[in-house]
Protein backbone atom coordinates (compact mmCIF):
# COMPACT_ATOMS: atom_id res chain seq x y z
CA UNK A 1 0.00 0.00 0.00
CA UNK A 2 2.79 2.47 1.24
CA UNK A 3 4.61 1.40 -2.07
CA UNK A 4 1.33 2.19 -4.50
CA UNK A 5 1.65 6.02 -2.38
CA UNK A 6 4.79 6.38 -2.78
CA UNK A 7 4.43 5.98 -6.58
CA UNK A 8 1.43 8.48 -6.71
CA UNK A 9 3.15 11.17 -4.66
CA UNK A 10 6.44 10.40 -6.92
CA UNK A 11 5.44 9.65 -10.82
CA UNK A 12 1.47 10.35 -11.09
CA UNK A 13 1.26 13.61 -9.25
CA UNK A 14 4.39 14.70 -11.00
CA UNK A 15 2.85 13.37 -14.46
CA UNK A 16 -0.28 14.91 -14.07
CA UNK A 17 1.10 18.30 -13.17
CA UNK A 18 2.61 18.49 -16.18
CA UNK A 19 0.38 17.15 -17.85
CA UNK A 20 -2.31 20.07 -17.07
CA UNK A 21 0.26 22.59 -17.29
CA UNK A 22 1.38 21.54 -21.18
CA UNK A 23 -2.42 21.14 -22.23
CA UNK A 24 -2.88 24.71 -20.42
CA UNK A 25 0.28 26.01 -23.05
CA UNK A 26 -1.24 24.12 -25.88
CA UNK A 27 -4.79 25.83 -25.33
CA UNK A 28 -2.87 29.34 -24.87
CA UNK A 29 -0.64 28.92 -27.74
CA UNK A 30 -3.64 27.72 -29.98
CA UNK A 31 -5.92 31.25 -28.80
CA UNK A 32 -3.16 33.70 -29.51
CA UNK A 33 -1.38 31.73 -32.53
CA UNK A 34 -1.68 34.46 -35.48
CA UNK A 35 -2.49 37.25 -32.85
CA UNK A 36 -0.85 40.32 -32.20
CA UNK A 37 -0.36 38.71 -28.86
CA UNK A 38 2.15 36.78 -29.77
CA UNK A 39 4.35 39.93 -31.27
CA UNK A 40 3.54 41.22 -27.49
CA UNK A 41 5.02 38.26 -26.05
CA UNK A 42 8.46 37.91 -28.30
CA UNK A 43 8.31 41.90 -26.53
CA UNK A 44 8.17 40.46 -23.24
CA UNK A 45 10.64 37.85 -23.60
CA UNK A 46 13.40 40.40 -24.84
CA UNK A 47 12.43 42.84 -21.87
CA UNK A 48 13.23 39.87 -19.64
CA UNK A 49 16.16 38.55 -21.17
CA UNK A 50 17.47 42.35 -21.27
CA UNK A 51 16.60 42.34 -17.37
CA UNK A 52 18.70 39.26 -16.93
CA UNK A 53 21.73 40.37 -18.92
CA UNK A 54 21.31 44.43 -17.03
CA UNK A 55 20.83 43.00 -13.54
CA UNK A 56 23.26 39.86 -13.52
CA UNK A 57 25.59 39.51 -16.45
CA UNK A 58 26.95 42.79 -17.13
CA UNK A 59 25.56 44.87 -13.53
CA UNK A 60 24.33 47.58 -15.19
CA UNK A 61 22.58 49.10 -11.87
CA UNK A 62 20.23 51.45 -13.14
CA UNK A 63 18.62 49.65 -15.62
CA UNK A 64 18.56 46.57 -13.82
CA UNK A 65 16.64 49.17 -11.33
CA UNK A 66 13.90 49.93 -13.64
CA UNK A 67 13.75 46.96 -15.19
CA UNK A 68 12.71 45.36 -12.10
CA UNK A 69 10.57 48.14 -11.54
CA UNK A 70 8.37 46.70 -14.68
CA UNK A 71 8.51 43.52 -13.21
CA UNK A 72 6.76 44.51 -9.86
CA UNK A 73 4.32 46.03 -12.16
CA UNK A 74 3.78 43.46 -14.71
CA UNK A 75 0.80 41.70 -13.46
CA UNK A 76 -0.81 44.59 -14.10
CA UNK A 77 0.27 45.22 -17.32
CA UNK A 78 -0.49 41.91 -18.53
CA UNK A 79 -3.96 42.16 -17.53
CA UNK A 80 -4.28 45.17 -19.51
CA UNK A 81 -2.45 44.18 -22.55
CA UNK A 82 -3.79 40.60 -22.69
CA UNK A 83 -7.31 41.55 -21.52
CA UNK A 84 -9.33 40.12 -24.97
CA UNK A 85 -6.41 37.11 -24.70
CA UNK A 86 -7.51 36.63 -21.13
CA UNK A 87 -11.09 36.96 -22.21
CA UNK A 88 -11.04 34.38 -24.74
CA UNK A 89 -9.46 31.62 -22.49
CA UNK A 90 -12.39 31.98 -20.07
CA UNK A 91 -15.05 32.03 -22.59
CA UNK A 92 -13.56 28.85 -24.50
CA UNK A 93 -13.17 27.03 -21.08
CA UNK A 94 -16.59 28.44 -20.50
CA UNK A 95 -17.90 27.17 -23.46
CA UNK A 96 -16.43 23.59 -23.52
CA UNK A 97 -17.80 23.06 -19.71
CA UNK A 98 -20.89 24.05 -20.99
CA UNK A 99 -21.38 21.60 -24.37
CA UNK A 100 -21.35 22.01 -28.02
CA UNK A 101 -22.74 24.61 -30.24
CA UNK A 102 -26.26 23.88 -32.14
CA UNK A 103 -26.18 22.45 -35.26
CA UNK A 104 -27.99 23.49 -37.91
CA UNK A 105 -30.59 21.31 -39.45
CA UNK A 106 -29.94 20.56 -43.11
CA UNK A 107 -32.49 21.79 -45.00
CA UNK A 108 -31.30 25.26 -43.04
CA UNK A 109 -27.69 24.60 -44.16
CA UNK A 110 -28.72 23.75 -47.66
CA UNK A 111 -30.73 27.18 -47.69
CA UNK A 112 -27.79 28.94 -46.32
CA UNK A 113 -25.33 27.46 -49.02
CA UNK A 114 -27.86 28.33 -52.10
CA UNK A 115 -27.87 32.02 -51.10
CA UNK A 116 -24.52 31.69 -50.81
CA UNK A 117 -24.40 30.64 -54.05
CA UNK A 118 -26.01 33.24 -55.75
CA UNK A 119 -24.50 36.16 -53.34
CA UNK A 120 -21.11 34.93 -54.71
CA UNK A 121 -22.96 34.68 -58.67
CA UNK A 122 -24.16 38.43 -58.74
CA UNK A 123 -21.27 39.57 -56.54
CA UNK A 124 -23.06 40.77 -54.04
CA UNK A 125 -20.90 41.23 -50.47
CA UNK A 126 -22.51 39.34 -47.68
CA UNK A 127 -21.25 38.03 -44.12
CA UNK A 128 -22.93 35.50 -42.07
CA UNK A 129 -21.82 34.24 -39.11
CA UNK A 130 -23.03 30.87 -37.77
CA UNK A 131 -22.85 30.91 -33.75
CA UNK A 132 -20.95 27.93 -32.23
CA UNK A 133 -20.29 27.85 -28.50
CA UNK A 134 -19.77 30.94 -27.56
CA UNK A 135 -22.53 33.02 -27.45
CA UNK A 136 -23.48 36.37 -29.51
CA UNK A 137 -25.37 37.75 -27.69
CA UNK A 138 -23.59 40.97 -27.22
CA UNK A 139 -23.00 41.21 -31.30
CA UNK A 140 -26.47 40.15 -32.02
CA UNK A 141 -27.52 43.62 -29.77
CA UNK A 142 -25.76 45.90 -32.21
CA UNK A 143 -27.75 45.26 -35.25
CA UNK A 144 -31.95 44.57 -35.14
CA UNK A 145 -33.07 40.98 -33.88
CA UNK A 146 -35.13 39.20 -36.29
CA UNK A 147 -35.22 35.43 -34.48
CA UNK A 148 -36.77 34.33 -37.85
CA UNK A 149 -36.40 31.00 -39.54
CA UNK A 150 -33.28 30.44 -41.83
CA UNK A 151 -34.92 30.66 -45.18
CA UNK A 152 -32.76 31.36 -48.43
CA UNK A 153 -35.24 34.37 -49.31
CA UNK A 154 -34.57 36.50 -46.43
CA UNK A 155 -30.96 36.05 -46.61
CA UNK A 156 -31.19 37.46 -50.09
CA UNK A 157 -33.46 39.93 -49.09
CA UNK A 158 -31.36 41.29 -46.49
CA UNK A 159 -28.08 41.59 -48.42
CA UNK A 160 -29.19 41.86 -51.87
CA UNK A 161 -31.46 45.30 -51.25
CA UNK A 162 -28.83 48.27 -50.75
CA UNK A 163 -31.35 50.34 -50.18
CA UNK A 164 -32.85 48.29 -46.91
CA UNK A 165 -31.63 49.74 -43.91
CA UNK A 166 -30.20 45.92 -42.68
CA UNK A 167 -27.57 45.18 -45.89
CA UNK A 168 -24.83 46.71 -44.20
CA UNK A 169 -23.09 44.39 -41.26
CA UNK A 170 -23.46 40.79 -40.21
CA UNK A 171 -26.40 38.31 -40.18
CA UNK A 172 -26.07 36.22 -36.97
CA UNK A 173 -27.41 32.44 -37.24
CA UNK A 174 -28.02 30.11 -34.40
CA UNK A 175 -29.90 26.52 -33.95
CA UNK A 176 -32.03 27.36 -37.25
CA UNK A 177 -33.01 31.00 -36.82
CA UNK A 178 -31.51 34.37 -38.02
CA UNK A 179 -31.01 35.47 -34.83
CA UNK A 180 -30.17 39.30 -35.99
CA UNK A 181 -28.88 41.53 -39.09
CA UNK A 182 -27.29 44.57 -39.32
CA UNK A 183 -24.61 43.15 -36.64
CA UNK A 184 -21.69 45.08 -35.97
CA UNK A 185 -18.56 42.27 -35.73
CA UNK A 186 -15.10 44.01 -34.39
CA UNK A 187 -12.29 44.51 -36.78
CA UNK A 188 -9.03 42.50 -36.85
CA UNK A 189 -5.82 44.46 -36.17
CA UNK A 190 -3.66 41.30 -37.41
CA UNK A 191 -1.10 43.10 -39.50
CA UNK A 192 -0.43 40.29 -41.80
CA UNK A 193 -3.49 40.96 -43.20
CA UNK A 194 -3.09 43.66 -45.83
CA UNK A 195 -5.31 42.89 -48.89
CA UNK A 196 -8.81 42.66 -47.09
CA UNK A 197 -11.09 45.68 -46.70
CA UNK A 198 -13.41 46.06 -43.69
CA UNK A 199 -16.02 43.21 -44.50
CA UNK A 200 -12.89 40.73 -43.98
CA UNK A 201 -11.00 41.91 -41.36
CA UNK A 202 -14.46 41.93 -39.45
CA UNK A 203 -15.09 38.46 -40.18
CA UNK A 204 -11.35 37.94 -38.99
CA UNK A 205 -11.99 39.86 -36.00
CA UNK A 206 -15.19 38.01 -34.86
CA UNK A 207 -13.00 34.71 -35.29
CA UNK A 208 -10.21 35.98 -33.15
CA UNK A 209 -12.11 36.16 -29.92
CA UNK A 210 -15.26 33.98 -30.39
CA UNK A 211 -15.36 30.09 -31.95
CA UNK A 212 -17.99 31.32 -34.57
CA UNK A 213 -18.07 30.01 -38.10
CA UNK A 214 -17.80 33.63 -40.00
CA UNK A 215 -19.02 33.08 -44.21
CA UNK A 216 -17.77 36.46 -46.51
CA UNK A 217 -19.10 37.40 -49.63
CA UNK A 218 -16.83 39.64 -51.55
CA UNK A 219 -18.89 41.85 -53.11
CA UNK A 220 -15.63 42.85 -55.72
CA UNK A 221 -14.67 39.24 -56.84
CA UNK A 222 -18.14 37.11 -55.66
CA UNK A 223 -15.32 35.49 -53.91
CA UNK A 224 -16.65 33.18 -50.74
CA UNK A 225 -13.83 33.45 -48.09
CA UNK A 226 -14.64 31.09 -43.73
CA UNK A 227 -13.11 32.84 -41.59
CA UNK A 228 -12.63 30.45 -38.36
CA UNK A 229 -10.38 30.46 -35.07
CA UNK A 230 -7.59 33.13 -36.78
CA UNK A 231 -7.50 32.09 -39.47
CA UNK A 232 -9.83 33.18 -43.59
CA UNK A 233 -9.90 30.69 -45.53
CA UNK A 234 -10.40 31.68 -49.07
CA UNK A 235 -12.01 30.38 -52.29
CA UNK A 236 -13.89 27.92 -50.19
CA UNK A 237 -16.22 25.44 -52.54
CA UNK A 238 -19.91 24.72 -51.71
CA UNK A 239 -19.02 21.26 -51.31
CA UNK A 240 -16.41 22.45 -48.14
CA UNK A 241 -18.51 25.10 -46.96
CA UNK A 242 -21.04 22.72 -46.38
CA UNK A 243 -18.97 20.04 -44.12
CA UNK A 244 -18.04 23.41 -42.07
CA UNK A 245 -21.20 24.33 -41.65
CA UNK A 246 -22.21 21.54 -40.55
CA UNK A 247 -19.72 20.37 -38.04
CA UNK A 248 -19.71 24.09 -36.56
CA UNK A 249 -16.01 24.39 -38.19
CA UNK A 250 -14.31 21.54 -36.41
CA UNK A 251 -13.85 20.16 -40.08
CA UNK A 252 -11.10 23.28 -39.90
CA UNK A 253 -9.24 21.92 -36.73
CA UNK A 254 -8.88 18.53 -38.72
N1 LIG B 1 -17.23 46.02 -38.38
C1 LIG B 1 -18.07 45.55 -39.30
N2 LIG B 1 -19.01 44.66 -38.94
C2 LIG B 1 -19.86 44.16 -39.86
N3 LIG B 1 -19.84 44.48 -41.15
C3 LIG B 1 -18.94 45.36 -41.56
C4 LIG B 1 -18.00 45.93 -40.67
N4 LIG B 1 -17.19 46.76 -41.36
C5 LIG B 1 -17.64 46.72 -42.63
N5 LIG B 1 -18.66 45.88 -42.77
C6 LIG B 1 -19.40 45.55 -44.00
O1 LIG B 1 -18.48 45.57 -45.07
C7 LIG B 1 -18.91 46.52 -46.05
C8 LIG B 1 -17.72 47.19 -46.64
O2 LIG B 1 -16.95 46.25 -47.24
P1 LIG B 1 -15.53 46.62 -47.87
O3 LIG B 1 -15.69 46.83 -49.32
O4 LIG B 1 -14.82 47.65 -47.06
O5 LIG B 1 -14.83 45.25 -47.48
P2 LIG B 1 -14.11 44.15 -48.34
O6 LIG B 1 -13.55 43.21 -47.31
O7 LIG B 1 -13.20 44.75 -49.35
O8 LIG B 1 -15.30 43.40 -49.05
P3 LIG B 1 -15.66 43.29 -50.60
O9 LIG B 1 -14.68 42.31 -51.18
O10 LIG B 1 -17.05 42.80 -50.53
O11 LIG B 1 -15.53 44.70 -51.20
C9 LIG B 1 -19.79 47.46 -45.32
O12 LIG B 1 -20.74 48.00 -46.20
C10 LIG B 1 -20.43 46.61 -44.27
O13 LIG B 1 -21.59 45.96 -44.78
Amino acid sequence: MQMLRHIYDLYIVNALDILILAFIFYRIILIIKGTRATQILLGILFVLILTVIARDVVHLRALAWILNKFWLAAVIIFAVVFQSEIRNVFAQIGANIWGSGARIKDEYVNDILEAVEILSSTKTGGLIVVENEIGLKSYAETGVILNANISKELILSIFKNKSAPLHDGAIIIYNDKITAAGCVLPLSHNTNVKIYGTRHRAALGLSEVTDAVIVVVSEETGNVSVAYKNKLHSNVSSAKLKEIIETNGEDFTK
